[in-house]
């Protein structure tokens, strides 16, 4: 998606969240500085070669911990969503990419990036977090406002569909969304304080229906065939 295309989604979010358009352009300029001071950055071109044609994206849901159990990810390229990178590793498995907003257990954001390659958001309300990008060796950079030189836009809200709409730009022909659940359940890896699935707060409800308003955006209007697998 281009930020022409994203913009308007992108003001109706802000408008229903209450986000400061300010900030997370500030946030994005703050990224930009930290990685080009720490040199650990990637550019598109290089995560596209890591992009297999099927690409499992992993999100929180409830759902997520069965799927892993019953299926085998081995023939496509394994993108986490923060929090969901947590369950991947207790089930022994490592991502080869993690979609994060810095707000899912950092340890575990730590261990994963000794293999993943971490797509970093940055956006108004993160800034403080954006510093721990020092541990990961290989980082992306995205943002939500206008794009800059090294950090993307590829349009998406939160950490799960962001990693679908990246994997579409990066040439995906098949996304697979995993422990994905629009049910109002939030699931316990989400949070690093949350032992168990609990009902979605009215903040992450509202962020769950962007999310499932974009994927089916995305699946509209993309080209890759996007599946749900429970
Ligand atoms: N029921 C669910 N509970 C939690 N995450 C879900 C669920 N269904 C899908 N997901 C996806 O998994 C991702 C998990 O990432 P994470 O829990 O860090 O959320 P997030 O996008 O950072 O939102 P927040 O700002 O609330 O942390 C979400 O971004 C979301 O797209
Ligand atoms: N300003 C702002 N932007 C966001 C936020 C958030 O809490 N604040 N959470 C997101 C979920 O990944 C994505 N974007
Ligand atoms: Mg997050």
């Amino acid at each position: 998606m281009k930020w022409e295309e994203w913009k308007p989604f992108y003001e109706r979010i802000v408008r229903e969240m209450g986000y400061s358009v300010e900030d997370d352009r500030k946030s994005a300029e703050l990224l930009r500085a930290i990685l080009i001071e720490n040199d650990n950055y990637i550019i598109k071109e290089e995560l596209k070669a890591v992009i297999m044609e099927k690409v499992y994206v992993f999100g929180a849901g409830p759902s997520l911990e069965d799927a892993l159990k019953k299926y085998d990810f081995s023939d496509g390229t394994k993108i986490a969503a923060d929090g969901a990178t947590t369950a991947l590793l207790e089930h022994q498995m490592i991502p080869d990419i993690v979609v994060t907003d810095l707000d899912g257990r950092i340890q575990d954001l730590i261990r994963a990036s000794g293999r993943a390659i971490m797509v970093v958001h940055a956006h108004g309300d993160n800034m403080d977090k954006l510093p721990l990008v020092t541990n990961f060796p290989i980082v992306l950079g995205t943002c939500q406002t206008e794009p800059l030189d090294i950090i993307y836009n590829f349009g998406g809200f939160t950490d799960g569909d962001r990693a679908a709409f990246l994997a579409e730009e990066l040439g995906a022909k098949e996304i697979i969304l995993v422990g994905f659940d629009f049910s109002g359940l939030v699931g316990r890896w989400s949070k690093p304080w949350l032992k168990q699935h609990t009902t979605a707060w009215e903040e992450k409800r509202k962020k769950l229906g962007f999310a499932e308003e974009l994927l089916q955006w995305l699946k509209d209007n993309g080209k890759a065939k996007i599946t749900f697998l429970y």
